[in-house]
């Protein structure tokens, strides 16, 4: 008889523990080395590597408001199918994330469909209007202990708002996640990274400075509060820089970079693919140079999906009328390996680092990005690292098809993905 609350990893590849079984009971790792378990159900993990479970900073579940693009159950499968463990969701649903009582029904929204810890991202103004803060203590102080505030969507262009927030913030080692798009230099039109290609295709350019000024900005008003800023989705070899140079001075700013902007450039949007159009959007070749190597010498923290499911009508418009965004969750994994781990970028125990260990640190997550270790909490991923897939976006788990990798090559499978001890996707297929 084997026991439901009982899994026997096999022959995984812990990075530097090296193969290993993993005896997985009641919610947390049992032991490690060579078991002896009658009673488990036998996972077998041979040639399979073991993360720990991925942590998601930057996601769009849609729920309330949007349940044709996205729901937090269709979301949450998405996110297990990619390996992850949890997932934060961004603040600008309808309505808003601006409460605590928000707030908690997004959390509680999670917990009842089990297969991701779902944490709330609050908003920084009411409404995301730009004027006013939200409740930022109460979102902190509620169940759902909101650590990350962001209007992402939105910039939080007003500098004395932003001063604020994170002066507010500080007091509870909260963190503002910043949409670094300076509304002057390019508005809600603009949707192609400005250069040649913008002219030639005649659409309203994005260049790379409206989000560099705001990432200057806003480390200095870190400095000046002694706060914490994030950068959301960095796009630039320019922002690159000056991150870099925040990080030397000890400013306390982080940075996450998308599976997109490390994989796909602007010469995407040639063919007027609405699938391509994303905030900020795609850049040059030399951009995603300097991205992969930031993130490889650890200037960027972390790599956060920007899940942004839209329904198909939001799509079908004029170019510069439809929406912005991509999926990410499912395949993100596997963009990483492709275009990091398998040139040689990054090691799997970086990969680690970036896509679980550092996220949920910076999100004030417990229990996620641990090590797979005696007593820890078993939330862990496991991935075929040399598989390689043909992306077929009509079988994702979200509910909406704006996925760029669609018929695309990527190298590496998630095969397995355990929340608590118990799994959430098993060969391949969610585990309802
Ligand atoms: N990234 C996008 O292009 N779109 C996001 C918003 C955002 O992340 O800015 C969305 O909510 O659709
Ligand atoms: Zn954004
Ligand atoms: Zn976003």
């Amino acid at each position: 008889m084997s026991d439901a609350n009982t899994y026997l990893i096999k022959g995984a590849d812990l990075l530097g523990a090296g193969r290993q079984d993993v005896l997985v009971r009641d919610g947390v790792v049992a032991e490690v080395g060579t078991p002896d378990a009658q009673d488990a159900t036998v996972i077998e993990a041979d040639g399979l590597i073991a993360l720990p479970g991925l942590v998601d900073l930057h996601a769009h579940l849609r729920e309330p408001g949007r349940e044709d693009a996205e729901t937090i159950a269709t979301g949450s499968a998405a996110a297990a199918a990619g390996g992850f463990t949890a997932v934060l969701a961004m603040a600008n649903t309808s309505p808003v994330t601006d409460t605590a009582e928000a707030a908690e029904r997004v959390l509680d929204l999670g917990r009842d469909y089990g297969l991701v810890d779902v944490q709330p991202v609050g908003a920084v103004t009411k409404g995301l209007a730009g004027e006013q803060l939200a409740e930022l203590g109460l979102m902190a102080r509620s169940r759902a202990a909101v650590r990350v505030f962001s209007d992402d969507g939105r910039c939080v262009h007003d500098a004395r708002l932003m001063r604020r927030a994170l002066e507010y913030v500080k007091a509870f080692g909260g963190v503002v996640s910043q949409h670094a798009q300076e509304p002057r230099l390019a508005d809600q039109f603009a949707c192609c990274h400005e250069g040649e290609l913008s002219g030639r295709l005649g659409l309203p350019g994005w260049p790379g400075v409206a989000e560099e000024v705001i990432v200057a900005r806003d480390v200095m008003l870190a400095r000046h509060t002694g706060s914490r800023v994030h950068v959301a989705h960095v796009s630039t070899a320019g922002s690159v820089e000056v991150i870099r140079w925040a990080r030397a001075q000890g400013i306390a700013v982080t940075a996450e970079v998308t599976p997109h902007h490390l994989m796909l450039d602007t010469s995407l949007l040639t063919g007027y693919d609405l699938t391509f159009k994303v905030n900020p959007p795609l850049r040059p070749t030399e951009d995603i140079t300097e991205l992969r190597k930031a993130l490889a010498d650890g200037t960027i923290d972390a790599v956060a999906t920007d899940h942004a499911p839209h329904a198909r009508h939001d799509k079908q418009h004029a170019f510069a009328e439809a929406a912005f965004g991509m999926l990410g969750l499912e395949q993100a994994l596997q963009v990483v390996n492709t275009v990091m781990v398998q040139p040689g970028l990054l090691t799997w125990a970086q990969v680690a680092d970036v896509m679980s260990v550092t996220p949920a640190r910076i999100a004030g997550l417990d229990g996620h990005g641990r090590p797979i270790a005696v007593g820890e909490p078993a939330n862990l991923t496991l991935i075929d690292p040399v598989a390689t897939v043909t992306v077929d976006g009509a079988a994702s788990h979200s509910l909406s098809r704006n996925n760029p990798w669609h018929r695309l090559s990527l190298t590496g499978r998630v095969h397995a993905t355990l929340l608590r001890g118990r799994p959430t996707l098993l060969n391949e297929e969610i585990q309802e």
